[in-house]
């Protein structure tokens, strides 16, 4: 289904955990919303469940009025099924009990409940282990009980708060997998909270980056990487330098800029302007080279990453140094030339 959040507020006493907060999710998309701890992502989840009364705006699934404007469809009438971090799976119930609730409450059939349950639990690979308490499980098993407990709900639209948070690494990794397919074959539209830019970018079709309560920007992964609205979306997603430079000339996405004794090709927004601005360069966009005609500066720090260098980059005095990513063996106080191979001139 569709979800749809226009102009929400919530306020906790007058602090606003949202404010004005406004997405479009579409049927069948995996939508990630990715922002600092308590910048309001739990309680838009919320919101959308159920679980929260809103103050302000509307809520609509798949086309329903269900939040706002003195409406609130209790989270039992919205079909969404939601997966929190802690799981809230039974304890005293086993695996296949956990995952037969929703079915029981239903009322269907015995036969059904017990055909129904064992086809949700082999298509998330826990047949062997129907028996077993929840208590006996590792993390990602009981994070696997607690998706097949969606399927068996029927949901076609699933609510997932860091369900990962609570995995080690290595089992955060088969897990994203494991939701990525478990994605593709519900095609459930899936709303998946995170303040984990990795896991963001690597599950989304699309991302909304939040902030205080407000959303920020909402585009797919690459796009936010390549090009973030403001410096807050730029600072926040991935690594890069930001430097202030002049604006030459600016024309349909392409701008010239003066920086550092040079004028350098970037891109820019289509309404960009000339005059003062703000470039992002990420480190693996500059091109190092022991001598040249590029920007010349002096290395301050140099960190090996494993198959390749971090470089801290000076300069001159009234810039922050930049950060450059090479696989040519630099040491510190070298004397080098950088190359600006793409950049992005800030819109905000
Ligand atoms: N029940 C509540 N009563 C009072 N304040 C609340 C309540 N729930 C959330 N808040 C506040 O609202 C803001 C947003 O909280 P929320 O849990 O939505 O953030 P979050 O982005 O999910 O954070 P985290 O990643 O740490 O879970 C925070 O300032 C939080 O302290």
């Amino acid at each position: 289904m569709t979800i749809s959040v226009s102009s929400v507020s919530k306020y906790f006493y007058s602090h606003a955990a949202l404010d004005g907060v406004s997405i479009n999710i579409e049927k069948g998309e995996f939508f990630v919303v990715l922002g600092p701890s308590g910048c309001g992502k739990s309680t838009l989840l919320r919101s959308i469940a159920g679980l929260e009364t809103i103050d302000g705006g509307e809520i609509h699934l798949a086309g329903h009025h269900v939040a706002g404007k003195g409406t609130h469809v209790p989270p039992e009438k919205r079909n969404v099924g939601v997966v929190f971090q802690s799981y809230a799976l039974w304890p005293h119930m086993s695996v296949s009990g956990n995952v037969a609730f929703p079915l029981e409450t239903a009322r269907l059939a015995k036969n059904d409940i017990a055909a129904q349950t064992r086809n949700c639990l082999e298509r998330v690979e826990l047949l062997p282990y129907a028996d077993r308490k929840p208590a006996d499980l590792s993390g990602g098993q009981r994070q696997r009980v607690a998706l097949a407990r969606c399927l068996a709900q029927g949901a076609q639209t699933v609510l997932m708060d860091e369900p990962l948070a609570n995995l080690d690494p290595h089992l955060r990794h088969a897990m994203e997998e494991e939701l990525s397919d478990f994605h593709r074959a519900t095609g459930a539209t899936t709303l998946f909270i995170t303040h984990d830019q990795r896991e963001a970018m690597a599950l989304a079709d699309r991302v909304a980056l939040m902030w205080d309560g407000k959303v920020l920007q909402v585009d797919h992964p690459h796009r936010l990487y390549s090009k973030p609205k403001n410096e807050r979306v730029a600072s926040f997603i991935g690594r890069g330098s930001l430097v202030d430079v002049v604006v030459k000339k600016a024309d349909r996405g392409l701008a010239l800029i003066a920086f550092s004794g040079v004028h350098v090709p970037v891109r820019c927004a289509e309404n960009a302007s000339e005059g003062d601005g703000q470039l992002l360069i990420r480190p693996e966009q500059i091109v190092v080279s022991p001598d040249g005609d590029g920007i010349s500066g002096r290395v301050a720090r140099v960190t090996y990453r494993g198959g390749f260098w971090e470089v801290h980059v000076q300069l001159n005095a009234s810039q922050p140094a930049v950060l450059v990513n090479t696989s040519r063996r630099v040491t510190e106080g070298d004397k080098v030339s950088l190359r600006i191979e793409d950049a992005w001139l800030l819109p905000e």
